[in-house]
């Protein structure tokens, strides 16, 4: 096992154009890395301050840069050894973290939250690499990283219990404390975010935290970890270990792990509920949906149709809270199909490291794959393909490799129809319609999942009526798939368990400790 101190290779890719960029003899548009350049030969694993190199051949699986189809760089899983020794830096860490006074953490935080701001477009970049998503929307996952880091900075200090006056003198309090070491399971659609939702709160309670990036995306959680360790955290505070399924299972075993906050599908996230039913851990889930977005006829036609795109297309369509059942009361559905077909067909495809860019590659060969046959299955079902929906090669010849298609609008769709019950995860909209509030309701309701829902009306109490009955964890109201860090996000029914974001994950973050302090005799029975 071999030891690195610094992130060479990529240092010195980007050093030459930080120094014109800061010298502004570069404007921030031009890329450092462009699709297809970047090779990752630095280790992705860190524990106790330092990038940690595994030699485990037996695991070794190529990762894909999804822009180009081509290997990015050969994955290494950890094996107990190296979980052990992440999860014994974590509490190691811990030990020191959590005598910190809210203060002193929250110092370190901000110091964190600044250096990405600094970094907003090298890691941006990198997370293009290593997802395929449009530079845009990377920036904007960067940003809400740091925005979540800076929040639960302010709320670090704010922690406290309560004071109980009981009878005679005595009293009781309240403390507020962290868990221990906490692990993080990401997914691949938003890998620095994932892993700075995540980190942020537990750090901010005073915990430490092994995190796990997905093996489809390995390349930039170890970027936020050095950032913490750049800032000042303590060594082995936030830690990443790398590997896939038995990577993530050793970790929920692990004897000195006291939380998993897990974001993935709900097949896995029903195994690590499981596992850590073993150890009786804490466990937050944030798994899959299959949410509905209602567009009544008292829409304003044009906040509908951005909505609904907003609702499909984000990050090629692999987004949790997708609003992927577009139901359009009837009155205005020819309205509305004409208009969203004509916008979707406009989506720019192609190289995600250009600023035109709106929509990148799909994260891998076997998902893209995955997502056109559901298109078939839908064609087959009676859905009518009204745009998009097949492979797409981009005229750059280094991008004709990589995982694309056209953003696809399945019209004519029912109930029971595949594309309509099932989570695809990729770039398809399904449009049914429907005739009054109480039906769309109802339909809305008719899922296992739970996670999103959206009400396009301009009728206010309509609004809330429909959202009050609707069974999903977070609702939107003339909008879709805002997610403020001030605010909290999950799933109701299979969709998950606890939040995200917002004040309330500080619950799920902490412990709470009653002292009783008797201040007379013991009043004994014996
Ligand atoms: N609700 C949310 O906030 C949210 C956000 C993003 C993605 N998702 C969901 O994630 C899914 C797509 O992500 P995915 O394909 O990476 O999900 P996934 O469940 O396949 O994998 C998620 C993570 O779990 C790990 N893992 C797999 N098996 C494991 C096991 N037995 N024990 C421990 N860890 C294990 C994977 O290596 C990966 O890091 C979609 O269903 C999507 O809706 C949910
Ligand atoms: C920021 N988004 C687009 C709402 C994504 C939230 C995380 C779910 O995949």
């Amino acid at each position: 096992m071999k030891s690195y101190n610094y992130t060479k290779m990529l240092q010195k890719q980007l050093a030459v154009v930080r120094r014109l960029r800061s010298a502004a003899l570069l404007p921030t548009c031009i890329r450092s890395i462009s699709s297809g350049t970047m090779d990752v030969q630095f280790p992705l694993n860190f524990w106790s301050g330092d990038r940690v190199k595994i030699k485990n051949e037996s695991t070794s699986e190529p990762v894909y840069e999804p822009a180009t189809g081509r290997v990015l760089c050969n994955l290494e899983s950890c094996g107990t050894v190296e979980v052990d020794q992440a999860v014994q830096a974590a509490q190691s860490a811990y030990q020191t973290w959590n005598r910190m006074s809210g203060m002193e953490r929250a110092r370190i935080m901000i110091e964190a939250a600044r250096i990405i701001e600094n970094r907003r477009e090298d890691i941006a970049e990198i997370e293009v690499v290593n997802n395929g998503k449009s530079i845009t929307e990377a920036r904007m996952d960067v940003d809400s990283a740091r925005l979540c880091i800076e929040y639960y900075s302010g709320l670090a200090n704010t922690l406290a219990g309560q004071h109980v006056q009981l009878t005679g003198g005595s009293f009781a309090y309240t403390r507020r404390e962290p868990l221990g070491v906490c692990v993080g399971i990401g997914a691949w659609n938003y890998p620095f975010q994932i892993a700075a939702w995540k980190s942020a709160p537990a750090l901010a309670c005073g915990n430490s935290m092994v995190f796990k990036p997905s093996p489809l995306t390995p390349v930039t959680a170890v970027l936020l970890a050095e950032i913490y360790a750049k800032a000042g955290a303590p060594e082995g505070l936030f830690n990443v270990v790398q590997g896939g399924q038995e990577t993530g299972t050793l970790l929920c075993h692990h004897p000195d792990v006291a939380k998993v906050s897990f974001t993935g599908s709900v097949p896995t996230g029903k195994k690590i509920m499981e596992m850590c039913s073993k150890g009786v851990k804490h466990v937050t889930l944030e798994l899959g949906g299959k949410s509905p977005l209602l567009i009544f006829e008292d829409s304003d036609l044009k906040n509908a149709v951005n909505g609904a795109l907003m609702a499909n297309f984000l990050s090629q369509g692999q987004v949790c809270s997708n609003g992927t059942r577009v139901f359009v009361q009837r009155q205005i559905l020819p309205e509305f199909l004409k208009e969203v077909v004509r916008r979707t067909k406009a989506i720019e495809i192609g190289d995600p490291q250009l600023d035109s860019t709106r929509m990148g590659a799909l994260i891998s060969r076997p998902h893209l794959n995955r997502v056109l046959g559901f298109v078939e299955q839908a064609r087959k079902e009676g859905a009518k393909v009204l745009c998009g929906g097949e492979r797409f090669v981009p005229s750059d010849a280094k991008l004709s490799g990589g995982y694309y298609m056209t953003p696809c609008v399945l019209g004519d769709c029912s109930d029971e129809m595949t594309c309509v019950k099932e989570e695809i995860f990729g770039p398809v909209m399904s449009v049914l319609s429907f005739e009054t509030e109480e039906e769309a309701v109802r339909r809305a309701n008719a899922s296992a999942l739970g996670l999103a829902a959206g009400v396009f009306t301009s009728d206010v109490k309509r609004a809330h009526r429909v959202v009050e009955q609707l069974k999903a964890g977070s609702c939107f109201v003339n909008n879709y798939n805002i997610t403020p860090v001030e605010v909290p996000f999950g799933g109701f029914k299979m969709s998950g368990i606890g939040r995200e974001n917002g004040q309330v994950t500080i619950e799920h973050y902490t412990q709470m400790k009653t002292v009783f302090v008797e201040m007379g005799d013991v009043d004994s029975l014996f």
